[in-house]
This record gives structure tokens, sequence and C-alpha cells, in this order.
């Protein structure tokens, strides 16, 4: 469990960019951040991700507070969580699977690194994330000609193999057709539910958020105004947001 307490971050103009935020996140629950644009949802995700600090605050594990863990302390919990960008970078020649490996080379001997070749453990890990996300089929492709919620999905499947266990993602179904968004937000929330991730993500349709999240939270001017479970929103909550 994550507790999150009275965490505000101000940038040196003294803008308060993230002001008190108080949240807890639960294993396997799916959480949709919405809010204007500007109001400080990416800044949230990737303070969450320990991405960027903050000025004040604690960010408690299991009743640790992080930030007077220590630095290794900190490096050891980073690796189990996962900011996905709008556009998450991806190495165009190479396959979805060789993308989703990449980094996992960090345990792999060098000939393995330099052949290109994949122990058989990991390509089976690459494939059963893959399977996760509803790629199994292009797992061979190239990424080059993959559409954005493919790629996006590749970046998360590449997290869940790395052993991300809270991802952050950032407008997971930018720019996808309506089709498409609906099967990204139902791959997530399977995530969620099959294999206990916890997922934030950011998203500027709120029909998605109701339709497909546990937890809505609403934000303006870096602060969180509502906290929204198991309903839909209000109308003055979704005035609020705009
Ligand atoms: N590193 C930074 N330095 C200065 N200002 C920043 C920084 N990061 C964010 N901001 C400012 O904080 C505010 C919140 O930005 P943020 O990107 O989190 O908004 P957002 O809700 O994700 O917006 P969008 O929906 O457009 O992506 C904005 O005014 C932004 O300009």
């Amino acid at each position: 469990m994550i507790v999150i307490s009275g965490l505000t971050r101000k940038i040196p103009d003294g803008k308060t960019i993230l002001d008190h935020i108080n949240v807890r996140l639960e294993p396997g629950a799916f959480i949709a951040v919405v809010g204007a644009s500007g109001s400080g949802k990416s800044a949230l995700l990737k303070a969450l991700a320990l991405q960027e600090t903050w000025t004040s605050g604690e960010y408690k594990v299991d009743g640790r507070d992080l930030m007077k863990a220590g630095f290794l302390a900190r490096m050891r919990y980073r690796r189990n969580v996962a900011y996905i960008e709008q556009k998450p970078l991806l190495i165009e020649k190479k396959s979805a699977l060789k993308n989703v490996l990449i980094g996992v080379a960090g345990q792999t001997p060098l000939w393995r690194r330099i052949t290109g070749s994949v122990r058989s453990d990991d390509y089976m890990g690459g494939m059963d994330m893959l399977e996760a996300v509803g790629l199994l089929d292009l797992a061979k492709q190239k990424v080059e000609n993959m559409s954005g919620g493919e790629r996006q999905r590749i970046a998360i499947a590449r997290s869940l193999v790395h052993g991300a266990n809270l991802v952050l993602t950032d407008e997971p179904v930018s720019g996808l057709d309506p089709h498409t968004s609906e099967e990204m937000m139902r791959t997530l929330k399977k995530l969620c539910a099959d294999k206990g991730t916890t997922i934030v993500a950011a998203l500027h349709r709120l029909e998605l958020a109701e339709k497909f999240a546990d937890e809505i939270w609403g934000m303006e001017n870096g602060r969180i105004v509502f906290q929204v479970k198991g309903r839909r929103l209000t109308a003055a909550e979704r005035i609020r947001i705009q």
C-alpha cells in the first residue's frame, strides 16, 4: 500500500505545481487522473514514479517513508515503478519482443547482447507480457509500423517484464480511435485484476475514466479536488475539471 500525504512541489519561480496531495494506492487498483490541461496530471504521475522530486510531503510504501529510507532504498523501489510517456521511446527497427526485452540485457551476458540472442526464460517472460497486453500476434513484428496504442502497450509490457507493480501512464489512449481506446482500457483493467499491478492513468476522456477506472482523481491547479469511487462524476465535478 502506498500512502502519499501533503505532497507539494514548488518550482524556483514560486509556482506550486503540486499542492498538498493526499492519496492512497491499493495493490491492483486502476486509477484515472482527470483534469484540464496544465492542472498537474503529468507532474503528479512523475512524482509518484519518483521521476521528479518534491518540496515537502511523505511518500510511504508499506508504512516506510521513502524520503527517509535512503538513496539505495529509493533506487530499489524505483525498479518496481514505471512511468510511461505518451510517446514511449522504442527502437523502430526491432521487434515488439526485442523492445520488451530491452534492459533485461542488464542481467544478460555480454555475448548475448552482442549477438542479439535472447535467453529462453527471458523469451517466455517477454511473450507472457505481450500476451497480457494483447499483442502476442505482433511479437515478432518490427515496431516501426505500429500504432500509438500498440506502442504504449509494448512500453507497458516492457515495464512489467522489469517487474513494475506500479505503472503510471500518461494519456494511454491519446490519438487512438474509440474502439482501440476501449481495448486499451480493458487491457489495463485486466492487468490490475490478473497481476495485481497498480495503474494510474492520466486521461482526458472522462467517459473512459468512468467506465473502466476503480477510482477517479480530479485535478485543478496542482490539487486533487475530488476522489470518486464507484460512481460517475457529478455535473459540478465535471465543470470543475474543464
Ligand atoms: N519542470 C517544470 N518546470 C516548470 N513548470 C512546470 C514543470 N513541470 C510542469 N510545469 C508546469 O506545471 C503545470 C502542470 O503541468 P502538467 O504537465 O503536469 O499538466 P497536465 O495536467 O499533465 O497537462 P496536459 O493535460 O496538457 O498534459 C503547468 O503549468 C506546467 O507548465
